[in-house]
């Protein structure tokens, strides 16, 4: 049977698109999913995204696999990347419209504007330990600032979820952080029972924030949007920073906002095709 797919990048973070809309479970396995992630052997990307029917009154369900095959609860980037593959598919690209998406993180609303860009409805971001999860202070505490051992190194570290895990830290220069040797570690340390996806943060301005990421079972990739929001919330909790700024990923900007008024996440960037196929 082949298969089709498009394949779309936010800001470099890239995912395979696929057309689930006639079945409620993926197309895929996690096996298949690696497989055609491998960037040697493969498609290449960072994960694969299905397009299923919509949940719990939603327009659509979206569902993924990591390049490692594992399912994440939620990914920013690859939100955009399917409310623009959905426009595509209705044959409404090129309009305003509003979805409602079901995700493991709960519904999640990304916005097509008339500019081309997307704006996303994330949600509010959850900051206790349970909610991580971690086990680097009791389960009802925030974790803000709290050291923890890296490597012979003692990092203060923020935890934010954005429906998956994030754990923050602030550096001097982003630039000078070996991410491919010292990912690894934050990512499998004993204290996250889900492991987590890290960001590294550098504060040039109260409203402009430099990052990279290591990214929970896909490694270090250009642009994390739920890394950036999460961020975000971790340089408001610290003091760092304002609560609207621009994230600069190696990939690109994102602009975040975590709003006084609702209290919720909002990001705004966009969402590219690069190509489709078949397999
Ligand atoms: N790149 C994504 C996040 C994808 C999921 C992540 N690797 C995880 O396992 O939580 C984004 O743009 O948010």
């Amino acid at each position: 049977m082949a298969i089709e797919f498009a394949k779309y990048h936010g800001l470099g973070n890239d995912f395979i698109l696929i057309d689930n809309r006639t079945s409620s479970d993926p197309v895929l396995t996690p096996a298949q999913a690696v497989t055609l992630c491998d960037r040697h052997f493969g498609i290449g990307a960072d994960g694969v995204i299905f397009a299923l029917p919509g949940l719990d009154g939603n327009d659509y369900t979206m569902r993924i696999f990591n390049s490692d095959g594992s399912e994440p609860e939620m990914c920013g980037n690859g939100i955009r990347c399917l409310a623009q593959f959905i426009a595509e598919l209705e044959g409404v690209s090129n309009q305003e419209r509003l979805y409602r998406i079901h995700t493991l993180a709960g519904a999640i609303a990304p916005k097509l504007r008339s500019d081309g860009q997307i704006t996303v409805d994330m949600g509010l971001p959850r900051l206790l330990a349970a909610e991580i999860p971690t086990t680097l202070c009791s389960a009802d505490e925030k974790v803000i600032n709290r050291p923890l051992q890296v490597e012979g190194k003692s990092w203060d570290v923020t935890c934010v979820s954005m429906g998956n895990p994030h754990c923050i830290t602030f550096v001097e220069d982003v630039t000078a952080i070996p991410l491919e040797t010292l990912g690894p570690f934050f990512e499998h340390h004993a204290v996250f029972p889900q492991r987590t996806n890290t960001e590294f943060i550098q504060v040039v301005e109260r409203d402009y924030l430099k990052m990279r990421v290591w990214e929970r079972g896909a490694g270090a990739t250009m642009a994390c949007g739920t890394g950036a929001c999460a961020s975000l919330v971790a340089g408001v909790l610290t003091g760092n920073c304002d609560r609207k700024a621009t994230v600069e990923l190696p990939g690109g900007p994102l602009e975040i906002e975590w709003s006084e008024v609702d209290g919720r996440i909002y990001m705004t960037g966009p969402a590219q095709k690069v190509f489709v196929g078949k397999f």
